[in-house]
Formats: structure tokens, C-alpha cells, sequence
């Protein structure tokens, strides 16, 4: 038969409370890592604290004392997490999964009719009770069928979406769970809607930011267990019903809109294991009684029976599976250090500080030479890139992807901006449009002084008419530039201008290179062919 061992006999007793529900008195709720326990009784140990300023904290000193307790240290680690939305009974399954393991030889675990539920404290009302993730302070030793000696750690979880946490909050209790969990038991209420799903997806995500990219899935089990489940007569409760419940709910088809696919893919791809469970409504005493403390004779059959198979599916030697991570199995010596490192990553800040191109051609700084410019924007380009590849990001690859080509084209687009930010501070460039006025004012001067001279007087007055134009033209331009009034008609000089510019200075450069000869003619000197030639001789 299998056996059920403790891991500290003799002290190891499940704390019987006074109030409903809860442990016997504030001293044991008080408890801190720095005392010693009062009374020797395993009782819950906050081990992640919420603050008031959301920051997170690590009670080092507690998980030290639970997981690195000679008995337990070397063992290989099974973790039971219960995490969901807020009060909707994680605390008081929990107590029943205590029951079990402390009444695991006995068929009958689920104990006295009369015996009110203690150990994580549940209550009813409105108002949250679980804070941040409390673990039982008992490791229970476990042996497996093939022999192994395991050991079971059972951990309750703030309930999320209460009105005093942040979304940040719930998700870094939910994501923290999950880690360190080798099952994950969402607790959610009557029908696993798509808003479950959604949370799901990004709880889980908010988890693999922090874990080292692995070709394996993050996580291991995922059980959703289904509350007050009201449809028996469409899926029966328990686990094959739920089985067939979940496959229909977390189907991907063709014709699903994207995002709907996008959600189910990701569950699929974040656990190796993904099963469901549908309870039944405990009753009306459980639900709505403020006296009712958990004794069992109050609560419906249905849900009990229920509860007898769910427990052990969950919690039988056979079915429990030792915790991995990256795919090596981890003892309560590895989980605290996991622990530890996983904290830190949600207590930090992990921003980058993307260089701008301001930095490089800003309102201040000089006019930088457009192939420079150019270069550095590459570099920076590939830097800003780098940068988002580099940070860890909600949505996986292919979501990233996207938002990768959006970064690409709007730094392509500031580029542009960036040029002619730069352009604009070319002292030829901005003396473009005058100069080229003066230089057509100049030749229209000479060609009306020579064809006047030699009486062709028809032409002489067309290029005076011309340099009158591009006198009044310049006029105009300097108005423009001074008042910045007509700024459209100052484009259009600008465009003309620059036209010109380009086409004279083409023009200039196709004659001075159809001409070279007449260059080496008036200037003789070592030519550049000569040059190479008796640099190739000394170099021989
Ligand atoms: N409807 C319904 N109520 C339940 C069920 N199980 C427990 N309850 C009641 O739900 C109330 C809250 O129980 P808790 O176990 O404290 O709930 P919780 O999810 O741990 O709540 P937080 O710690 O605040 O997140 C209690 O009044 C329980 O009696 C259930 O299956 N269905
Ligand atoms: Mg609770």
C-alpha cells in the first residue's frame, strides 16, 4: 500500500480553529519567519507579502525554515497551487486537500460530519481574505509508486481582481504561482469564459517574461476546476466531463477569429498538461451562511462526492508529478532558490534607454554631412532594433513581430524628417535660391549688354525682361523669407530655383568631365594613372 509520511512527526498536527474557518487565534495569524512557532502546529506562512505600495517582498527567512528543514531539503519537490479570482473558495479546497493528506490512510479523509474546516483561513463576505502566497508550513513526505520519496508542498494564493490590488498585483501572485508550481489549479466560477481565458493568457505571459526562453513549455499542469458547475445535463461533473468541456472550449478552427485562436494557442503552448474538473454547487449553507463553518454535514452531497474524487485525482501518490524546470527536476533546496531569482525579476526594472537620433543632428547641433548622417542612422537604426529584440515582451514572436515592422517603418519616417532637419542647416543649401537668382541676374545682365552691342535688340530685351522677372523674383523670396508670409509661393521659388541649380551644376559637370583633357592640357602635371603607376613600381 502506498504510504503517506509526515515530514515532522509528532509536532505535525492541522491547526483546529475557534472562528469559522480560521485558525484558532491572532497570535497564529501573526506568526512571523522571526518567531519561533508558539505551539509547534503547521499552520499557513506568508511567504510573498503584498505592501500597501505594491512592491513585493520575499519572506526569505519562512521558505528557508519550510523548504530547507533537513528532512525535506534534498527531496524532490511536488508544488499545489490554487490561484483565481478572489472569493470564490480557493482557501476553503485547500483545506480539504489538507485533509486529505493528513487523513491519507483512511478511506474516509474527508473526515467527522461534525469537524469544522480549518488550516488556510477561509471565510465568507464580500471582501478578500488570502493576501499574497502563503504556503502550509508542513512539507508532507510522499511515496511515489516507483519507490521515490517525494516531497508535497500545498501553497494558497491571493485571490485576483480584488478592489485593492493592480492589475500588476494579481498578475505577479498568479505568474509567481504558476512558476513555482508543478500544478496550477485555476479556480474559476460556473463556466470557463473567454475573459478567463484572457487572463489566462496573460498571467502566464507575465510569467514567461521573467523565465529563461526554453524550446520547452513553461509550465507543467494546468487543472481548471469549474465552481457551482450548473449544467450536468450538457458535461457531468468531475474530470471526464470536464475533459470534454475543456477540448470544446479551447478548440482552434479555421474560422475563429484571430484573436480567439491567438489565446487558445497560447494556453496550449504554456503547460504540458491541460485537464478540467466540474464541481458541483456546494449548496446554500456554504454559499451564504455567515455561521457555517465547514463541517461537512452541511454541505450537499453532491458536491461531496464530487470532492472525494476531485481530492485525490489531484493529490494521490500516482498522480502527483515532481516539479521541472528547463526540463530537470527540482528539489525544495532548487525551488527556494527559484523562488528568490523570480522575485527579483518582478521586483526590478528592467527598462532600456534607446539612443536618439536627436542626440546626433538635433536643433543644435551643426550641419553633418548627409553620408555621415546616413551612417549613423544604420548604426543606431541596428541599435534601437537590437534593443527590442533584446527586451522581453508580452505576446510571443509571432504578436512581436508586427509591432517589430511598425518600430522599422517609423524610424524610417523619422529618418526622413531627420535629413531634412539637417539640409536645412546647409548654409548652401539655404543660399541656394539666391545665388541661383544672381547667377540668371548676371548672364541676363551680360547676354542683354552683348546682344545689345551687336544689335540684335529683339533678344536683348527678352533677357532684360528676364532679369527684371528674376530681380522682382528675389525681391519676393527675401520678403518671404523675412516675414514668413506666402510660404507657398517661397516653395515654388525654392523648387525653380533648385532645378535650375541641379540642372546647371549637371550640366556644368557633364562639360568639365567631356573636357578633361582640356584641363590636363592647361594644367600638365603627373596624371593620376601616372601616379598609381609608379606607386605599383615602388611598391615592386
Ligand atoms: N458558491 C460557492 N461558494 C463556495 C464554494 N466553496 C467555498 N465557498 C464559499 O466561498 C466563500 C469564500 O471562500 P474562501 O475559501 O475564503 O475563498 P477564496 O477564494 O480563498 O477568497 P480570497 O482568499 O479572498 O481570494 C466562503 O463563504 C465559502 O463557504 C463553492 O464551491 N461554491
Ligand atoms: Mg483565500
Amino acid at each position: 500500500m502506498i504510504r503517506f509520511n509526515q515530514a515532522r512527526q509528532g509536532k505535525a498536527r492541522q491547526g483546529s480553529g475557534a472562528g469559522p474557518g480560521s485558525l484558532s487565534d491572532k497570535n497564529v495569524y501573526d506568526w512571523s519567519s522571526e518567531e519561533e512557532e508558539p505551539d509547534g502546529r503547521a499552520r499557513p506562512v506568508q511567504v510573498l507579502l503584498v505592501k500597501d505600495d505594491h512592491t513585493f517582498e520575499l519572506d526569505e527567512a519562512a521558505l528557508s525554515r519550510i523548504l530547507l528543514s533537513e528532512e525535506v531539503r534534498d527531496r524532490e519537490v511536488v508544488a499545489i497551487s490554487v490561484a483565481g479570482a478572489f472569493r470564490k473558495g480557493k482557501s476553503f479546497l485547500m483545506d480539504f486537500m489538507l485533509r486529505y493528506m493528513y487523513n491519507h490512510a483512511s478511506e474516509v479523509w474527508l473526515g467527522d460530519s461534525d469537524e469544522p474546516l480549518t488550516g488556510f483561513s477561509w471565510r465568507g463576505g464580500s471582501e478578500r481574505e488570502t493576501t499574497g502566497i502563503q504556503i502550509w508550513s508542513e512539507v508532507f513526505l510522499v511515496d511515489k509508486p516507483d519507490g521515490r520519496k517525494v516531497a508535497v508542498l500545498l501553497m494558497d494564493t491571493q485571490g485576483t481582481f480584488d478592489s485593492q490590488s493592480t492589475l500588476r498585483d494579481s498578475a505577479t501572485v498568479f505568474a509567481l504561482s504558476t512558476m513555482i508550481s508543478s500544478m496550477q489549479v485555476y479556480n474559476i466560477s460556473q463556466n470557463v469564459q473567454e475573459d478567463d481565458l484572457q487572463h489566462l493568457q496573460l498571467f502566464t505571459e507575465y510569467g514567461r517574461l521573467a523565465m529563461e526562453e526554453t524550446f520547452l513549455k513553461p509550465f507543467q499542469s494546468m487543472i481548471f476546476l469549474v465552481r457551482d458547475w450548473s449544467f450536468p445535463y450538457e458535461f457531468p461533473y468531475g474530470q471526464e466531463g470536464g475533459m470534454k468541456f475543456l477540448e470544446k472550449r479551447l478548440k482552434i478552427s479555421e474560422n475563429q477569429h484571430e484573436e480567439l485562436q491567438n489565446v487558445r494557442k497560447h494556453i496550449h503552448s504554456c503547460f504540458t498538461n491541460i485537464s478540467c474538473f466540474l464541481m458541483p454547487h456546494p449548496g446554500l449553507k456554504v454559499a451564504t451562511n455567515p455561521l457555517f463553518d465547514g463541517r461537512i454535514k452541511e454541505i450537499d452531497g453532491d458536491f461531496l462526492s464530487n470532492l472525494k474524487v476531485l481530492v485525490p485525482w489531484l493529490l494521490s501518490p500516482r498522480n502527483i508529478d515532481v516539479k521541472e524546470i528547463n526540463g530537470s527536476k527540482i528539489t525544495c533546496r532548487g525551488l527556494v532558490e527559484y523562488f528568490k531569482a523570480y522575485i527579483k525579476i518582478y521586483q526590478g526594472e528592467e527598462l532600456p534607454h534607446p539612443k536618439s537620433m536627436l542626440q546626433v543632428c538635433g536643433g543644435d547641433r551643426p550641419f553633418l554631412a548627409p553620408s555621415e548622417l546616413q551612417a549613423r542612422h544604420g548604426v543606431i537604426r541596428e541599435e534601437a532594433l537590437q534593443v527590442f529584440r533584446g527586451v522581453k515582451k508580452m505576446g510571443g514572436e509571432e504578436f512581436s513581430r508586427r509591432y517589430l515592422q511598425q518600430l522599422e517603418g517609423e524610424i524610417d519616417e523619422v529618418f526622413v524628417q531627420y535629413i531634412k532637419h539637417n539640409d536645412s542647416k546647409n548654409i548652401f543649401h539655404a543660399a541656394r535660391t539666391p545665388a541661383t537668382l544672381f547667377v540668371v541676374i548676371f548672364v541676363m545682365y551680360v547676354a542683354a549688354g552683348i546682344t545689345g552691342f551687336v544689335g540684335v535688340d529683339i533678344i536683348a530685351s527678352l533677357c532684360n525682361m528676364i532679369l527684371g522677372l528674376a530681380l522682382i523674383t528675389l525681391c519676393t523670396w527675401a520678403y518671404i523669407r523675412y516675414s514668413g508670409e506666402y510660404r507657398e509661393l517661397g516653395a515654388v521659388i525654392d523648387q525653380v530655383a533648385g532645378a535650375l541649380w541641379d540642372q546647371a551644376l549637371y550640366k556644368l559637370y557633364n562639360v568639365a568631365a567631356n573636357h578633361r583633357h582640356l584641363y590636363h592640357h592647361a594644367f600638365p602635371g603627373p596624371q593620376m594613372e601616372e601616379v598609381a603607376e609608379e606607386q605599383d613600381k615602388k611598391r615592386d
